[in-house]
């Protein structure tokens, strides 16, 4: 039977609603915008244009993995991040709005200290990297990931960003694979901070789809916090600076963490919703 434009909305919207898919409209009318290839306008505009058989079948299928809580954003295959376009997979998580917090914090510092070389640990898509590369012209940075899927996307990523000359990505475990005597003038990490135990109280859509090995930060979500900052003091040649992403309850936990190990200027940033969601430091050699 043919369907309008229309009808094949209001079925998507009527199968995710039925899902408990929380944004069933928004999700249903994003998809459909995917593939027909078009903006919202052209869908309000244009509801009773017949729709294709073979895109109708396309986006039945994209509704009927959304239906079952695979994210949006691994069915299209990119997610916007600070203005620019970051290509996803399951391989890596999906880049958070409030990440843009601890990039817009990082670019201040790296602006006011005349910074030009970065280290970032955990580079998922390459979304931190990128976008600080992207904006401040004279920054080189090495980032690293455990996961060489990872590390693939986000090499694409850098190219589809122009940004590929100046950043090296680096397989490594934390800081093993990082040559000593690189002079870092910042550190940068969102690490896994989710607590073990809590892993599956997450919603459906992280917990079964995004990679574990990006969520985990152990038994009390601060091992890695706790790892890195040790690990950047040995690190620092003369004066350096560090800035974390942390979870909405971890600021004070972290701020111990780096009061204890002698970091000073320790500072605390909020996300778009009022939540503590970067803390800084600086350490002097
Ligand atoms: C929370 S994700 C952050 C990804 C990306 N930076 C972002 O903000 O969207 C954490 C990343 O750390 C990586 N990771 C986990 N353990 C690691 C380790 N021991 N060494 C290096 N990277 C690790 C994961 O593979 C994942 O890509």
């Amino acid at each position: 039977m043919k369907k309008t434009i229309r009808n094949a909305l209001d079925d998507g919207i009527k199968t995710l609603s039925s899902n408990n898919i929380t944004d069933a409209r928004l999700d249903a009318d994003l998809l459909l915008e995917h593939v027909l290839g078009v903006d919202k306008v052209y869908i309000i505009i244009n509801g009773n244009e017949l729709i294709a058989e073979e895109k109708y079948n396309i986006y039945n299928n994209y509704i009927a993995q959304r239906a079952e809580g695979k994210p949006l954003q691994y069915i299209i295959g990119y997610q916007e991040f600070m203005g620019l376009t970051f290509k996803v997979n399951e391989n890596v998580l999906i880049p958070r709005q409030d990440t843009e917090v601890l990039v817009l914090e990082a670019i201040k510092y790296i602006k006011e200290n005349n910074i030009t070389n970065i280290l970032e640990i955990g580079t998922g898509t390459g979304c931190i990297p990128i976008s600080i590369c992207y904006n401040c012209n004279d920054v080189k940075a090495t980032t690293v990931d455990i996961s060489d899927e990872a590390l693939k996307i986000a090499k694409e990523n850098a190219i589809i960003n122009n940004v590929a000359d100046r950043i090296q990505f680096v397989r490594s475990n934390l800081f093993e694979d990082i040559d000593e005597n690189h002079d870092f003038q910042l550190f940068i990490s969102n690490p896994p901070y989710i607590r073990s135990n809590d892993i599956g109280d997450l919603m459906i859509e992280v917990k079964e789809h995004e990679p574990i090995g990006a969520l985990d930060g152990g038994e009390d979500g601060l091992y890695f916090y706790r790892e890195i900052s040790k690990e950047v003091k040995n690190r620092t040649k003369k004066r350096s600076y560090i800035l974390y992403e942390v979870g909405y309850d971890q600021s004070d936990e972290v701020k111990k963490i780096l009061n204890a190990l002698g970091y000073t200027d320790i500072k605390i940033y909020k996300d778009l919703t009022g939540i503590n969601r970067v803390v800084a430091g600086a350490y002097n050699k």
